[in-house]
């Protein structure tokens, strides 16, 4: 009997960065090669096999010209998306305490067009969101005209939310308490409900006052996270619309609080909110499918 022997992969470097306990993978590939097949992202991800985490980020070169940087976004299920908010912030953080760039305002682009990031003071970046889109089809949202407050049949009950994309895919929905909401039964439906046919994240919002809401969000391809940027994004545009909330919000997500700043249709949405390092570590891949990784880690300095 022949013995098949696994070849060993190339050494990866990453950080494990989070906002607001929205937590990433973050990888630096314009100095290393990278390329992972989603069976491997998927199995990364996993919280007691693997590193754990919501979502990967890559750093590549631009592909176009005026902009720094390329940030390609994958879920924790392995699907490439176009938006991540709070990743954006550690996108930020990351390229500046890895010397990419000694910039303050850093210019990204990603699958749904370029997005300004900023640094600001403790760890904080301020992030240029880019204008809601809120024709249906590109959501994508199945309706035949645009309106502010949809109705969706989930198994026979009837579901009140907004649909906008932010890049990304958001349904929202308003409850009287975020604590007390469906987000684990009502949020895995609508995540994947027909009338979002590239699936969607969804939103529970419960209106505090004109400038303060709670909000807790099932993302699509992640499950519930502490923090949604895009989502809390999503909320307050939705919020706006139905005439409920003025135009500079606090959102209390479960990981902490956002600010997010919309003047109205056609404008960019704002936000701005912490980016924080927690430790670097390397890993050894495959060199062939599935096989079981090495890693190392030493804690970060914390740096705020
Ligand atoms: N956590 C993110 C959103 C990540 C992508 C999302 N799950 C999707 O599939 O669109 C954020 O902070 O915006």
């Amino acid at each position: 009997m022949t013995q098949q022997r696994r070849t060993q992969g190339p050494m990866l470097r990453f950080t494990k960065m989070h906002g607001l306990g929205n937590d990433f993978m973050v990888v630096d590939a314009i100095s290393q090669p990278f390329r992972l097949r989603p069976e491997m992202i998927r199995e990364l991800a996993n919280r007691n096999f693997g590193i754990g985490f919501d979502q990967l980020l890559v750093v590549e070169p631009p592909g176009l010209p005026d902009v720094d940087f390329r940030y390609r976004i994958f879920n924790a299920d392995g699907s490439e998306v176009e938006q991540c908010g709070n990743g954006a912030r550690c996108f930020a953080r990351f390229v500046r305490d890895q010397r990419l760039t000694n910039k303050k305002v850093i210019r990204v682009q990603t699958a749904k067009g370029v997005i300004e990031l900023r640094v600001g003071r403790e760890g904080m970046v301020m992030v240029n969101m880019g204008v809601p889109e809120f024709n249906p089809p590109a959501i994508p949202f199945a309706a035949d005209r645009r309106k502010d407050v949809y109705t969706v049949d989930v198994d026979g009950q009837t579901v009140e939310l907004s649909a906008l994309s932010m890049g990304n895919p958001h349904g929202v929905l308003l409850v009287e308490d975020v604590d007390q909401a469906p987000v684990e039964t009502l949020g895995p439906k609508l995540e994947r409900h027909p009338r979002f046919p590239a699936r969607a994240n969804i939103g529970f919002l419960q209106i505090l006052d004109r400038t303060h809401v709670r909000l807790r969000v099932f993302e699509r391809g992640s499950g519930e996270t502490l923090a949604c940027g895009s989502g809390a994004c999503a909320a307050v545009v939705a919020g706006c619309l139905r005439g409920l909330l003025d135009a500079r919000v606090e959102v209390e997500l479960r990981g902490g609080p956002l600010v997010i700043e919309w003047q109205g249709e056609g404008t960019p949405v704002m936000m701005e909110g912490p980016a924080t390092s927690v430790f670097e570590g390397q890993l050894r891949l495959p060199g062939d499918s599935g096989g079981r990784r090495r890693r190392s880690a030493r804690p970060h300095k914390q740096r705020s």
